[in-house]
């Protein structure tokens, strides 16, 4: 199994190339399955769970083609893809191939649209809380879904064979929830309107994507979305949004060795409230038209409480992160986690680097050290990972990070994106 050996110590300088939103690009790869015709995606990051995704929509009938160079593609660069659903080969997306990535349950809102039916298995994704489908289950039952669980598989059937548009107030805000109604509702009958939606930028890329194939929809990135739903939607070239936990993870990794980096490509609006706890932890960002320029001039890291709740607020996807660069910070903060109930895996590997945390449920106290000692840690989730990758960074010698697969899930290129900055980090395959 692969780690990652970093000799910590090194400031960061130069730029980093931001890639396309993991968790954009898996909801587009999805819609794929809205249409007959093709859907042809830009800058889709070259991702372990992209090519899980695209594993489960082959086994559906979905076709794919990469463009662009070859040598490139085998490096791992994002890439345009086009996926190609003429055929739905089969409604059912199993156990194997779905209990390893949250998202790939999602593909119950466009088969269920298109053809009628869908049996899914329920999903798998980073171990972080229970996870539940209730919403999903709740909104699709709202637009007409006739529904069954048994033996962990969700079997759905629409009445007439099409569903049917009507208001769903979310009690909670879920990302993958509005992804999946916003998907059914496209085609279904009539007017539904979604309340109390997730307003992520990943939705709103969802949307724009689906407004391409020609769905009528109106308010994403609010919390209400109306959307009229038509009898069939087309093909559609759509770029994947920059993604914004990349931006974060790798500014906050500046923040924390000291240095200046150009983050390439990055948007700030996409993580405004992250940036703003960056600035009032002593860093300083600026936005310019090559992307997202931060520097740190080795001053320290003024402690700042967070709490993680859904956008535009500060991402529960950069609370590991935050955290592996508040344990350096001189003084105590306070980290609260709102969205998931089991998201602090992280803390007691934290510990194994010098790192002084303590949980009062569901909030971390930590009380910042002056400095970090490299350790062998062992990543719990794809977040987790890389905030032991940013605290070993700054930490003084050796650290390996264990279960790189995590990593790979999220992070394209991350040694490569790291050592062109001058940090010292190698993969060590086997
Ligand atoms: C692939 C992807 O895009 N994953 C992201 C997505 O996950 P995901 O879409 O799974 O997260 P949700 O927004 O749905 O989850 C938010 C909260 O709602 C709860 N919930 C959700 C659905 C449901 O039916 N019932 C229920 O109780 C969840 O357990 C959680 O406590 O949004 C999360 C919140 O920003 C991010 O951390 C994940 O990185
Ligand atoms: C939690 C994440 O992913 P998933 O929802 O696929 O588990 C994540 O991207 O941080």
């Amino acid at each position: 199994m692969d780690r990652i050996r970093i000799v910590g110590g090194n400031e960061l300088a130069g730029t980093i190339p931001i890639s396309g939103a993991k968790n954009a690009a898996l909801p587009l790869m999805i819609a794929s399955l809205l249409t007959d015709d093709t859907l042809t995606l830009e800058n889709v990051p070259h991702l372990a769970d992209v090519e899980q995704l695209i594993r489960i929509l082959g086994n559906h009938g979905v076709d794919y083609s990469v463009n662009g160079r070859r040598e490139k593609q085998q490096e791992g660069y994002s890439r345009t893809i086009n996926f190609s659903a003429r055929n739905i080969v089969d409604t059912t997306a199993p156990y194997e191939l779905v209990s390893k990535m949250r998202a790939s349950f999602w593909v119950i809102g466009p088969l269920l649209a298109r053809m009628g039916e869908a049996k899914v298995s329920l999903p798998g994704g980073c171990a972080i809380g229970t996870r539940p489908v209730d919403l999903f289950l709740e909104g699709l039952q709202v637009l007409g879904a006739e529904l069954d669980v048994d033996n962990g598989y969700v079997m759905a059937k629409t009445k007439n064979g099409r569903l049917t548009g009507n208001r769903y107030v979310f009690p909670k805000v879920s990302v993958g929830a509005t992804h999946v109604l916003m998907m059914a509702a496209s085609l279904a009958k009539g007017e539904t309107v979604l309340e109390n939606a997730a307003r992520e930028p990943e939705i709103v890329n969802l949307a724009e994507c689906l407004i391409a194939m020609g769905a009528k929809i109106h308010g994403a990135g609010t919390a209400t979305i109306t959307i009229h739903g038509v009898e069939a939607l087309s093909g559609a070239r759509v770029r994947v949004i920059p993604d914004r936990i990349e931006t974060g993870t790798y500014a906050m990794a500046v923040a924390m060795t000291g240095g200046d980096v150009m983050l390439a490509g990055a948007r700030p609006d996409l993580l405004q409230s992250a940036l703003d706890v960056l600035v009032e932890t002593g860093a300083e960002i600026t936005a310019t038209n090559e992307g997202i320029r931060v520097k740190r001039n080795g001053a320290g890291i003024a402690p700042v409480d967070v709490t993680t709740a859904p956008f535009p607020a500060f991402p529960t996807d950069l609370q590991a992160q935050f955290m592996g660069m508040m344990t350096m910070a001189k003084g105590k903060s306070r980290i609260t986690e709102t969205i998931f109930e089991n998201r602090f895996m992280h803390v007691q590997e934290l510990a194994r680097l010098g790192a002084h945390i303590t949980l009062s449920g569901q909030t971390a106290i930590v009380d910042g050290v002056a400095k970090l000692k490299g350790a062998p840690v062992m990543a719990t989730d794809l977040r987790a990972s890389v905030s032991l990758v940013i605290a070993g960074l700054a930490a003084e010698g050796e650290t390996t990070v264990n279960r790189v697969y995590h990593l790979d899930r999220g992070f394209e290129r991350l040694e490569e994106k790291l050592s062109g900055c001058g940090a010292v980090i190698e993969r060590i395959s086997g």
